[in-house]
């Protein structure tokens, strides 16, 4: 197709792969300086199969003049309206549809499917570590695993179905009960491969959609002035009325290069008379609200005041937390209010009523006057907030780096699984299922106790549903690459696209 568009420039079509000045001329008139559309344009020539596209591709850096690049854009039908003397056919010229250099490139094999699912992310990552993950998918690596994977599991099937496939008086260099024990072996392998990846995608999740931290304590604690003080402006309302907060304030914010959701939310406090206050309606509400969205956090931060006891309501819902295991920071807050000695002891009670590690607490204090907007400029740190940062991004990266098996020799492989995307973790699992199934099929041990030995009696086994277990889990793993059902190319390139 370039080659029709060579009628551009009056004169040979420029070297392949070297960056050529050339005049471009209106088509179709004679050559003339008053036929002149760009005085000086830019033009690149990349033959095929080795483009972004796997097709030939011309581009033509114009001047930026509006009026110019109205006149190319014009001119480039007008090549296709008739032959020139180096291209054998007039081909349709017309513009691209959103998408299409992608969708040409899926065409002709120069990106697979988890690629471009990559590429759709590298497009809308806003954060540094956002931008690490989606990098890291675009390399062909995760689509070569999956395909090995699948690869091992059709060999696994087919070595089970020449059991099926082979009269009883055939001879096997192997017993069946062996060859089944040889099959289970592999997919048990494969299995806790599968496991250590999808472990991580979840990971990788995490940095995609925001980590969700939690801020909770008793009211006045300085839920909202710690929440201004890490996004550094006014998100939420600072007053010395308790219940100052009743619905949960969400703030999303990169810290550090991690997408963070911060939720302020309503103190907490028994209902009933508080200080002979009464707590109404709308905060029983928020305080119930502020429970749910600490049980649903990542990260729970237990702000308590220095200057009051530790509420009942806080330590419950935290040791709720604990229970769950969500990572629990405590931020012992105004100790601008109090003594060292008062802050000494303060270790050992937030030890004991919610067995944090001391790494885990933090002092500071919300009323120092540095604002966290300059915070790359300001040297000293009153409040202690940017350790209390530092430390939060101590535990962001703990969550969020890839956990690599035992004894694996390749660490690297792991890191890339933080790359895997929702559809390709959800279609893991159903692939997980399949091999369950599977190793149920030939009746080895679900759960920790996994054994290796297959069943002895392999007659017993239904060799024709364990070996279609495998083809299922075959199948997902092929739906990954797009090598499965052509369904599944569409609706991830619908939704590429979309975006
Ligand atoms: N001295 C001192 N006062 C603080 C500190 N942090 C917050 N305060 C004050 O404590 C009061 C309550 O602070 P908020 O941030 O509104 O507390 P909250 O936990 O969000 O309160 P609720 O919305 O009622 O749950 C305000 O008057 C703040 O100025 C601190 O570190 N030191």
């Amino acid at each position: 197709m370039p080659t029709t568009l060579g009628i551009l420039f009056c004169k040979s079509f420029p070297k392949p792969r070297y960056a050529t000045l050339r005049k471009l001329y209106a088509p179709n008139v004679p050559p003339s300086p008053t036929t002149v559309l760009d005085s000086g344009a830019l033009v690149l020539y990349f033959p095929s199969p080795n483009t972004v596209t796997g097709e030939d591709v011309l581009e033509l850096h114009v001047h930026g003049g509006p009026a110019i690049v109205r006149a190319v854009l014009a001119a480039i039908p007008q090549c296709a309206s008739k032959t020139d003397t180096v291209s054998l056919e007039a081909p349709q010229i017309r513009y691209a549809e959103p998408g299409e250099f992608t969708r040409r490139a899926f065409a002709n094999n120069r990106m697979d499917l988890p690629q471009i699912e990559s590429l759709s992310e590298t497009l809308s990552a806003t954060t540094e570590q956002q931008r690490k993950l989606s990098v890291r998918g675009t390399t062909s690596s995760l689509a070569v695993r999956y395909e090995a994977w699948r690869t091992l599991l059709l060999q696994a099937r087919g070595e089970l179905e020449a059991l099926i496939d082979f009269s009883e008086d055939q001879h096997f260099d192997e017993s069946p009960a062996v060859l089944c024990a040889s099959v289970a072996d592999q997919v048990q392998k494969l299995l806790a491969q599968i496991n250590a990846h999808v472990a991580n995608a979840v990971r990788g999740e995490l940095l995609r959609s925001g980590i969700s931290i939690a801020l909770l304590g008793a009211p006045n604690a300085g839920k909202s002035s710690l929440l201004n003080r890490i996004v550094g402006r006014e998100a939420a309302i600072v007053s010395q009325e308790a219940g100052t907060t009743r619905d949960i304030v969400e703030v999303g914010v990169d810290l550090g290069g991690w997408l963070v959701k911060i939720g302020d939310m309503a103190g907490l406090r028994k209902a009933g008379l508080v200080g002979g206050e009464a707590v109404g309606a709308v905060e029983q509400e928020g305080i119930k609200r502020a429970k749910q969205r600490a049980l649903e956090s990542d990260i729970l931060i237990v702000v308590q005041d220095a200057t009051t006891e530790i509420d009942s309501e806080v330590s419950e819902t935290t040791r709720q937390c604990v229970e769950l295991g969500i990572n629990v920071v405590v931020a012992i807050n105004k100790t601008d209010r109090v003594s060292q000695s008062t802050l000494d002891e303060w270790k050992s009670r937030i030890q004991a009523a919610f067995n944090v590690p001391a790494e885990r607490m933090f002092f500071i204090s919300c009323a120092a006057s540095d604002t966290l907007s300059n915070r790359s400029t300001v040297k000293s740190d009153s409040g202690n907030i940017q350790v209390f940062l530092r430390g939060l991004q101590a535990i962001f990266r703990d969550m969020t780096s890839a956990l690599v098996p035992d004894a694996e020799p390749d660490p690297s492989i792991w890191q890339e699984s933080l790359g895997a995307t929702e559809r390709q973790r959800l279609l893991l699992s159903e692939c997980l299922a399949h091999l369950d199934s599977f190793l149920l099929a030939v009746q080895i041990p679900l759960g920790d106790d996994r054994s290796v030995a297959a069943h002895d009696q392999a007659e017993e086994v239904d060799i024709v549903v364990a070996a279609e277990s495998l083809r299922q889990a075959a199948e997902c793993l092929a739906r990954i690459t797009g090598l499965g059902q052509s369904g599944d190319v569409e609706e991830v390139l619908g939704v590429v696209f979309e975006k």
